[in-house]
């Protein structure tokens, strides 16, 4: 089977990998064309823009950084939108809000395209090893042809329904992601400042109802103050911020939500924004210096 693939970044680039070692055929673009290079050295191809891609591909994957990111590559000159026709598919597993999917989806099949929207919750390492969750939604048909590739790039896939639900689920799974994380940096400056060892800490989390996966994974690295990242903090930012513009639209009040957005910008505004978000941390330090 080949497919496209739009946006080399931490996650396109190992989702491109992981399909190559499974036997696609991927067709790869990148706004930073250079970035193609060591998947064309692991048997890919290139394609000179998203519409290239699209043309050569019957199903094409989007994974770019955000909303500006995604429609650009659909609706800008070289698009998606050029080559996209019937008997092709238009998979966004980008982070977006539901009316940029929704955007997308009309363009797409105003054209006689099929679109799905897919974003994924799990980062760099599950995507190297194909056990993202997938969060599907729009049309069925698609998803169903798509499913031979989904089910090496995740380890479950869902169906939601109508365009919208994917990006729905995966803004409030992040909005907790983003709280929790924000919540353990503080923890981890209490415990410290309380005159306890953080790394004590970790090991009574690990073994009592908060222990998880995020915890065990990003804490010793947090305190090597180590952010190299898997999931960049400016997307982390993002997406609470895009949850709590779903959470306006539907009058939900989320405090703790708001308050998680501002330490994460606080932690743009001191550079961070490229590192992992467990570098949240530094900001609450940060934030304890001046209260
Ligand atoms: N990293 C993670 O753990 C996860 C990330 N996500 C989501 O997946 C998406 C990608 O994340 P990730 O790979 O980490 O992000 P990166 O920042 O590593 O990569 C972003 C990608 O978007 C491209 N891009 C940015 N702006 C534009 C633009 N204006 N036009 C065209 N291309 C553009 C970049 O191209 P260039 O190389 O030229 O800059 C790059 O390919 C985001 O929406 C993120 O929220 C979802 C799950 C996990
Ligand atoms: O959007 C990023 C999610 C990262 C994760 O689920 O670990």
């Amino acid at each position: 089977m080949e497919v496209g693939l739009l946006g080399l970044g931490i996650m396109g680039k190992a989702i491109s990998m992981n399909l190559l070692r499974n036997g696609f055929k991927v067709v790869v673009w990148n706004r930073t064309l250079s970035k193609c290079d060591e998947l064309v050295a692991h048997g890919a191809t290139v394609g000179k823009s998203p519409a290239e891609v699209v043309k050569k591909c019957k199903i094409t994957f989007g994974m770019l950084a955000d909303p500006p990111a995604a429609l650009s590559v659909v609706f800008d000159k070289g698009g998606v939108l050029e080559q996209i026709c019937p008997g092709k598919g238009y998979i966004d597993m980008s982070t977006v809000d539901p009316e940029t999917s929704a955007k997308i989806s009309e363009g797409v099949t105003s054209k006689g395209g099929v679109f799905l929207e897919a974003p994924v919750s799990g980062s760099k390492q599950p995507a190297e090893t194909g056990q993202l969750i997938i969060l599907t939604a729009g049309e069925k048909a698609l998803y169903d042809e798509a499913t031979p590739a989904l089910n090496v790039i995740g380890k479950k896939s869902f169906f939601l329904g109508q365009v919208g639900n994917g990006a729905k689920m995966k803004l409030v799974v992040n909005m907790i992601m983003g709280c929790v994380m924000n919540s353990f940096s503080e923890g981890l400056v209490l415990a410290e400042k309380s005159g306890l060892n953080p790394h004590t800490l970790l090991d009574v989390l690990d073994l009592g109802a908060v222990s998880s996966p995020l915890i065990r994974g990003k804490g010793p690295a947090m305190l090597q103050s180590n952010y190299s990242p898997a999931f960049p903090l400016k997307h982390q930012q993002k997406d609470i911020r895009l949850a709590l513009g779903l959470g306006d639209e539907n009058a939900i009040s989320m405090p703790i939500a708001a308050a998680a957005n501002e330490t994460f910008k606080k932690a743009r505004s001191l550079g961070l924004g490229d590192l992992d978000f467990s570098a949240v941390f530094e900001a609450v330090k940060d934030l304890q210096r001046l209260s």
